[in-house]
């Protein structure tokens, strides 16, 4: 079969609320996350010599097993029972990486899908998403994309319609010398704000459905303003890291600027714009500061889709 190439889009996240902890050790969020324009690519070519090889142009990413991308295609490989299947995978890195965009968790779920593609193997969306709740919390999300409501571990996805959707575009921005680790701010949160987690299902389900009823999914429909987004981990990381409350105060500045967060467990952090053009004149407007603070920045679409086959040679 022909190379298959595949877009892997990353997130950010609009909403993200700890409820408590759950019997498997994770914590139950609700959550609305978002799919934006800056994406990986990922070029798959089959072999028949049933290796798994990784070619990356990240000098910072290892291309061996603990490389999503790997795991991926090595779960998808065992569970299809075709030891004799092999790739070469090659990978151009856009997306910053651990940064709370879902870099890892979007290469894996694009591996998923090219495989699926190249070996010929029609799984289903259920076995892929499957597939990929097995390997991260937040992959089920990058495999379906848009604007979703997350719940669970992240992994139970209901779609949102964001038709009319104010925030269309963010400047994206992410300190290249800062860094979090996803496990370090969920056991921060647990220290800070485990008194008040809930446990009980009922009230989990409250919380759902104060989120489906609520506010932001009013405005996402086009139906009331904006409500301040919230990020619990973003409490929890604010105070340890000046460069994400000097980033957030000038993202605050930001002509036309709709609201501001942080993306996930972080450091990226964003501002929600309009349309791509307003979010260009922000980024602009802070270009100064940004550059003094020594931020790298984006301007991104907020997509409607997650992993997708490139078919028209549109990736470059
Ligand atoms: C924080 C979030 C918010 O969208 O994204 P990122 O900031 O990583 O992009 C996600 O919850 C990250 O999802 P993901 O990166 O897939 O997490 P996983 O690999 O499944 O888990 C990594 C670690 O995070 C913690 N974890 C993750 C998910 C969850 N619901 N509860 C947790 O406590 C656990 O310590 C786990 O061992
Ligand atoms: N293909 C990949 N791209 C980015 N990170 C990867 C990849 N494979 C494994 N990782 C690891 O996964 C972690 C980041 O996962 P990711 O889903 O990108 O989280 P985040 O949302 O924080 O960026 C990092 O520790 C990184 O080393």
């Amino acid at each position: 079969m022909a190379d298959v190439t595949v877009r892997a889009p990353a997130k950010i996240n609009l909403h993200l609320e700890v409820l408590g902890l759950r019997p498997d050790g994770y914590h139950e969020l609700a959550m609305v996350m978002q799919s934006i324009d800056l994406a990986d690519t990922l070029v798959l070519r089959s072999t028949a010599d049933a290796t798994i090889r990784l070619r990356s142009d990240s000098p910072e990413l290892p291309s061996d097993g603990t490389n999503l991308i790997v795991r991926a295609a090595e779960l998808l490989r065992s569970r299809v029972g075709l030891p004799e299947l092999g790739v070469d995978i090659t990978l151009h890195k856009r997306i910053p990486i651990g940064a709370g965009l879902a870099g890892g968790s979007s290469d894996g779920a694009a591996a998923l899908v090219g495989l699926d593609a190249l070996w010929g193997l029609s799984l289903g969306t259920a076995r892929l998403h499957g597939l990929a709740a097995a390997l991260g919390s937040d992959m089920p999300f990058c495999l379906e994309g848009g604007t979703q409501l997350c719940f669970g571990r992240g992994e139970r996805l209901e779609p949102v319609t964001a038709a009319g959707a104010p925030g269309q575009a963010v400047l994206l921005i992410k300190h290249p010398e800062a860094s979090v680790s996803t496990p370090w701010a969920y056991g921060r949160c647990r220290d800070l704000r485990g008194d008040f987690y809930l446990d009980a299902e009922e009230d989990f389900e409250q919380r759902r459905q104060a989120l489906r009823r609520g506010p932001l999914v009013a405005a996402l429909a086009g139906q009331g303003p904006l409500p301040h987004l919230r990020n619990d981990l973003q409490a929890v990381v604010e105070p340890e890291v000046e460069s994400i409350r000097a980033g957030l105060d000038l993202l605050r500045r930001g002509p036309g600027v709709l609201a501001v967060a942080m993306s996930g467990s972080g450091p990226s952090l964003f501002a929600l714009h309009p349309d791509l053009a307003t979010a260009e004149a922000a980024r602009a407007a802070l270009a100064e500061p940004l550059a003094a603070l020594g931020f790298v920045a984006w301007c991104c679409r907020c997509g409607g889709s997650g992993v997708s086959l490139v078919t028209d040679g549109s990736a470059p």
